[in-house]
């Protein structure tokens, strides 16, 4: 049957073993997800199986949807019915249909983070709580790990016996839940916690379920956490069979409490289980395979795995590392820009990184050289909502001018000083009828009364004192003092916004580098510089590169892709690195596993020396490039001592000229098709319109000796650029 045909023995094993449990444990790409979506297939197909009673679990939305294109490219419309999501979306179908059992209506509500945080407030307000001491985020972690333990609010409350803050804690707990209970809403845990609870104590329902589903089916099975594995295992009945697929390899949620041991000590709870091993892999080139088994090695708590491959080499994997921050993303840039002129689809190719700040840098860089981007599962840089909040700080520093009423709405109560909806009505109304701006009727009299007023003026005062800074400070040092003075940094502190908080110290990175560049530059030049970037919608071409985060590419594969960023101290990240323990290191060390083998045909890491605003300190390239074997990685910018001609610019003109050492990188893999300066209509003359990959369009001034002058866009200036430099290409 040609379903099977295309499958390896071990494969074929794994998708005809439909009288048992069955353990699939292999490495990366060796076709787990395909044996899923295989076996989904021969069981509609070949075995008579309904559709409604297969299930099929997998970690993310999007993994569900690729497993869903995966089995509708084979089955066509008989894949209709097919139950394939990932758990959360399973516990929500399955309380929709049974909650009423635990005295719930089936169309309870699901609370969101904000919806949490606002349940918070009130709770701190009734019990007088402050937020100083206990963050919203520190408690809703708190009430988390109760929920996933099994602790209810009575239990937190006899654990915390006589401490204190515990019992605090554990009084917000009981309120929480109070709270949610009285609206008949669920937050996620509670989804899986409910699922459970009425899987373990009604027997009827959970004979229900057992019935419902033949075939069971986990991907990612090395992530799942004890509560996961409870649910999967209350839904396999007498009838049923359970099929997992893992790779211990890439379990990257031990910090989310996933348990590496559920998958090892699988065959304890179902002894007549069948364990496959696959050990072929079909994803990636030797060079590729050989390469990430070399830095997994390094992990002791570990076994090994013999994978091979018989994929043709394309060459070694690529390392760049860059003299400095900015010429990190301009060498990716280039690259990408080379595959796609080589022919290559931006949508076989994506950029992974460790954190999500960490885009912003590569962002603008490709704006700049008109390549298309989507982030997966993120937002982009300048839309997240505490960059806005600063930039509206910052463009509030600017002269009165009536732009800045949208910045005065959205940091008005941010972070909240008790400024809402009425009083900015009253604002607003007062404002239109003196034909002034927001923030100059604020600044005029009084508006509100009592705290309202008090914040008002103090929201005045704030700005006023920083207006008065504007020529003694730097940009970036204004921006610090602004969100300081105003309590916007001290409550994302408050709540424990790690994230957020490393998002700004980027942009405090982007300003000085930006003040570095153009010593001359103003803040109302810079805020300009940035509204293009925030303002700039892509095309909808369809065709664009994929940005994320390695936790959200578990699973995916792409035929070039490029890790992002791997210095020591960003990845493996600096906590992994400062707690000492090897535990956090072996599973950063996971994760570059993870990252490396998404490649199918090539891949390329990079990172940059110099000094880190973020680290605060010189980077180093990352331990996870240097465990790599040599001889299947290949180092393209080799420091020290180098020109400046790499990214083709003469080494006077560059902000950096005394650092940039870096020897002509090889990154352009046919020479031919990258240089379109010269294919299209002849070499670079005066008066030319020209695209550099870096500093977007220009016009050529003139030509002399081979190199260039030419006038960029305002923010870059006029620029020496080698006239034959591939980075460059007429318009
Ligand atoms: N027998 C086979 N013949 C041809 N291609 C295969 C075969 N098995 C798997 N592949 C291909 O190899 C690639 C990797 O497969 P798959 O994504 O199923 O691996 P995986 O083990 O799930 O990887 P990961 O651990 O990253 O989730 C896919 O493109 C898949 O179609
Ligand atoms: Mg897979």
């Amino acid at each position: 049957m040609s379903l099977l045909s295309t499958l390896n023995e071990q494969q074929r094993e794994a998708v005809t073993t439909i009288d048992s449990h069955v353990r699939i444990i292999a490495g990366a790409g060796s076709g787990k997800t395909r044996v899923i979506t295989t076996r989904i297939a021969y069981l509609l197909e070949s075995c008579g199986v309904y559709a409604h009673r297969i299930l099929a679990i997998t970690f993310t939305n999007k993994a569900a949807n690729e497993m869903k294109e995966r089995v509708r490219a084979i089955l066509g419309d008989a894949s209709a019915g097919i139950q394939i999501s990932t758990i959360h979306s399973f516990c929500v179908r399955l309380l929709r249909e049974d909650i009423y059992e635990l005295a719930y209506p089936r169309n309870f509500t699901i609370v969101g983070s904000d919806d949490q945080k606002a349940i918070l407030r009130e709770a701190y307000r009734e019990l007088d709580v402050d937020v100083k001491t206990y963050s919203f985020n520190s408690v809703l972690g708190y009430i988390s790990q109760n929920k996933t333990h099994l602790v209810d609010p009575d239990q937190a409350k006899d654990f915390a016996k006589d401490w204190r803050g515990e019992q605090i804690k554990a009084e917000v707990y009981a309120y929480y839940q109070r709270r949610l209970k009285a609206m008949y809403a669920l937050d996620f845990d509670d989804l899986l916690l409910f699922t459970y609870q009425l899987l373990k104590d009604n027997e009827e329902v959970r004979r229900k379920w057992q019935r419902r589903f033949q075939f069971i089916h986990v991907d990612e099975f090395q992530d799942v956490d004890e509560l996961q594995y409870a649910i999967i295992r209350y839904l396999v009945g007498d009838h049923s069979w359970l099929c997992v697929v893992g790779d211990p390899d890439q379990t990257i949620y031990t910090w989310r409490g996933a348990q590496v041991d559920i998958i090892m000590n699988f065959e304890r709870d179902f002894p007549d289980c069948k364990t496959i091993v696959l050990n072929e892999n079909y994803r990636s080139t030797p060079s590729i395979l050989a390469g990430a088994n070399s830095l997994i090695k390094n992990n002791k708590n570990r076994i090994d795995k013999d994978l091979f491959t018989r994929k043709d080499d394309t060459g070694k994997i690529i390392h760049f590392s860059a003299i400095d921050e900015q010429n990190e993303p301009v060498w990716v840039s280039a690259r990408i820009r080379a595959l796609h002129v080589s022919g290559i689809s931006y949508r076989d190719i994506a950029v992974l990184y460790r954190s999500n700040y960490l885009s912003r840098s590569l962002e603008r860089t490709l704006l700049d050289a008109q390549i298309p981007y989507r982030i997966y599962g993120g937002i982009r840089f300048y839309d997240r909502a505490e960059i806005k909040d600063s930039l509206s700080y910052l463009r509030l520093l600017l002269d009165d001018n009536p732009a800045q009423d949208l910045a005065v709405k959205r940091v008005i109560n941010a972070p909240k000083r008790g400024i809402g909806a009425k009083t900015m009505e009253l604002i607003e109304q007062g404002a239109k009828a003196h034909q002034s701006t927001l923030y100059a009727f604020l600044k005029e009299g009084p508006i509100a009364r009592g705290k309202a007023q008090t914040s008002i003026d103090e929201f005045v005062r704030v700005i006023e004192d920083c207006r008065a800074q504007r020529e003694a400070l730097s940009i970036s040092r204004l921006l610090e003092k602004v969100i300081q003075d105003s309590g916007y940094l001290f409550s994302l502190e408050q709540d424990k916004e790690t994230e957020r908080i490393e998002n700004i110290k980027e942009l405090i990175n982007d300003i000085d580098l930006f003040e570095q560049n153009n010593p001359e530059g103003t803040l109302d030049e810079y805020l300009q510089m940035i509204s293009l970037y925030t303002d700039k919608e892509q095309e909808n071409t369809g065709e664009f590169v994929q940005l994320m985060t390695v936790h959200a590419a578990k699973g995916l594969e792409f035929n070039h892709v490029f890790v992002y960023s791997l210095c020591e101290g960003i990845f493996p990240s600096e906590k992994s690195i400062s707690e000492g323990g090897e535990k956090a290191l072996e599973e950063e060390r996971r994760l570059a596993y993870v990252a490396f083998t998404r490649a199918r045909e090539h891949l390329y890491l990079s990172d940059s020396q110099g000094y880190s605003f973020v680290l605060d300190r010189v980077k180093r390239t990352s331990r996870f490039v240097r465990e790599i074997d040599e001889n299947y990685l290949e180092d393209v910018g080799l420091p020290p001592k180098a020109t400046a001609r790499s990214y083709g610019y003469r080494e006077e003109e560059t902000p950096f000229s005394s650092q940039m050492h870096q020897p002509m990188p090889d990154y352009m893999p046919d020479e031919a098709s990258i240089r379109p300066a010269k294919k299209r209509g002849g070499p670079i003359r005066k008066g030319d319109h020209v695209v550099h990959i870096a500093f977007g369009e220009g016009v050529v001034i003139n030509v002399k000796e081979g190199l260039a002058q030419i006038a960029f866009d305002r923010k870059y200036g006029i620029r020496k650029i080698m006239a034959d430099h591939p980075s460059l290409a007429k318009k």
